[in-house]
């Protein structure tokens, strides 16, 4: 690497995918509560997107999935016993509590944390504050996890900078980077916007029908945490009807990179104010400011949460272009597709488009985008990034072969309290972190 680039983690999707319902405003996941999945596919599906991009040349990681079903939350909760008894127990009396600290959900690491890159933090470092989920339970639970795991690959003090995860309260309902948009150069100090759904402490009305996932004191604190200038940060609300139309996260209706903002025209509360306050601060760096809108006569909020046209990847090619990284679900359907191949026709700056099948993972409402964390850095910091976790084609095949001795093909909530299970997926991780030279980072290995 010879220059400042985004480096894209992916989570790689955990044994324990299963469908459960649990994230009430997130309509895919409600509409597939207990189908079957199929972990094994599901990674495969992921792993397959990391690889492509890789193989195309872009800086690709990978992030591991968390320990699940997770005892010590089932401990905490009264339930007592050995392992075994105790997840007979959960089963017998909560199977949705098994469900949840079963989930597979950490694979969405656009949701792990809020990443800075050094240019415009004050002390020059890069800044990761792990997101505490506090909105869902089965999300929460994943922050101490989500903390070691980045702790273990970005382990330099000198060039990286680990917050704890905000106070767990609603007051501080945290996401990551799912609802944080950096915009500008790679090279340069740039722009960061976060979008919040609502603002805990003020009048402006929130969605009625849904919850609001992140807040807006979240995005303060975060901002403050990582040092940014306050003329460089700036905190909009998103459009409290989209939420309660099932965009629970911002990603799900706008994606950034680099000058680009792609989005819905209903996205935001004003989305005209928005691309006016982007344009003027973008100027004031003496940088550009280059809108993509998508008008609501063309796509639809429903037809956006249904294929997650805004759930896509904008890369920089080599070729000063951008490819859109998209899931399946837009070639199916044809308003989006046309609406998409019509913006990126001659003369767009994005000017390839690439499809993946991700159907494991968009059924629980997470497309492209939510299945990675983006993260730039300077070749000097990227050569302080544990090297063992980045894609290349032997780590692709060596994950891939691990996948195939250890993942079933089929899980429903009925296998969660099977105490074959919980062995296969210790067996795995503990193989994982060995392959990926991660240490201990799961409470069964400490
Ligand atoms: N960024 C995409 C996140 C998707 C995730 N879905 C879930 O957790 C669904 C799990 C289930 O219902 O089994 C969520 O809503 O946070």
């Amino acid at each position: 690497m010879t220059h400042t680039k985004e480096m894209n983690f992916d989570g790689l999707v955990g044994p324990t995918h299963h469908y459960a319902g649990l994230s009430f405003g997130n309509e895919a996941s409600t509409r597939h509560r207990l189908m079957q999945a199929n972990p094994r596919l599901a990674a495969r599906q992921g792993l397959a997107k990391m690889k492509a991009l890789a193989d195309a040349g872009f800086a690709q990681g990978i992030l591991p999935p968390h320990e699940r079903p997770h005892l010590p939350s089932l401990r905490r909760m009264g339930f007592s016993g050995s392992d075994q008894e105790i997840l007979a127990r959960v089963a017998a009396a909560e199977p949705q509590l098994l469900s949840a600290v079963s989930s597979a959900s950490a694979m969405w690491v656009a949701n792990a944390a809020t990443v800075s890159p050094s240019a415009d933090s004050i002390d020059g470092r890069v800044h990761f504050t792990a997101a505490n989920l506090h909105s869902k339970f089965h999300r929460a639970i994943e922050a101490d996890t989500t903390s070691a795991i980045l702790a273990a690959i970005f382990a330099s003090p000198s060039h990286f900078r680990h917050h704890s995860p905000l106070i767990q309260n609603g007051l501080f309902s945290d996401e990551g980077a799912a609802n944080h948009n950096r915009l500008g150069s790679f090279k340069k100090p740039g722009i960061q916007m976060f979008v919040y759904g609502k603002d805990m402490l003020g009048d402006a009305t929130g969605p009625l029908r849904y919850p609001a996932r992140q807040t807006l004191q979240a995005s303060q604190a975060v901002a403050r945490l990582h040092q940014l200038r306050p003329e460089c940060s700036m905190f909009v609300q998103q459009n409290p009807a989209a939420i309660d139309l099932g965009v629970f996260h911002n990603d799900v209706i706008s994606v950034s990179n680099e000058q680009v903002l792609f989005y819905h025209q209903q996205a935001f509360a004003d989305t005209g104010a928005v691309r006016e306050q982007l344009t003027r601060r973008l100027a004031a760096l003496e940088q550009q400011f280059v809108p993509i809108e998508v008008p609501a006569d063309r796509v639809s909020i429903a037809d956006a949460v249904q294929t997650y046209l805004f759930n896509s990847q904008l890369l920089s090619k080599a070729n000063g272009k951008m490819t859109i990284v998209v899931p399946e679900e837009v070639r199916g359907h044809r308003a989006v597709w046309e609406t998409l191949n019509d913006l990126t026709a001659d003369g767009s700056v994005i000017d390839q488009i690439q499809v993946f099948d991700l159907r494991e993972s968009m059924r629980n409402g997470g497309g492209p985008a939510c299945l990675r964390l983006r993260v730039q850095l300077t070749p000097d910091e990227y050569q302080a990034v544990n090297q063992r976790v980045i894609m290349t084609p032997a780590r692709f095949d060596e994950l891939n072969q691990w996948v195939d001795r250890h993942y079933r093909d089929r899980l429903c909530q009925q296998d969660l309290a099977c105490p074959q299970l919980l062995n296969e997926v210790r067996t795995a991780l503990d193989e994982l972190t060995q392959l990926l030279g991660l240490g201990s980072i799961y409470d069964f290995q400490r």
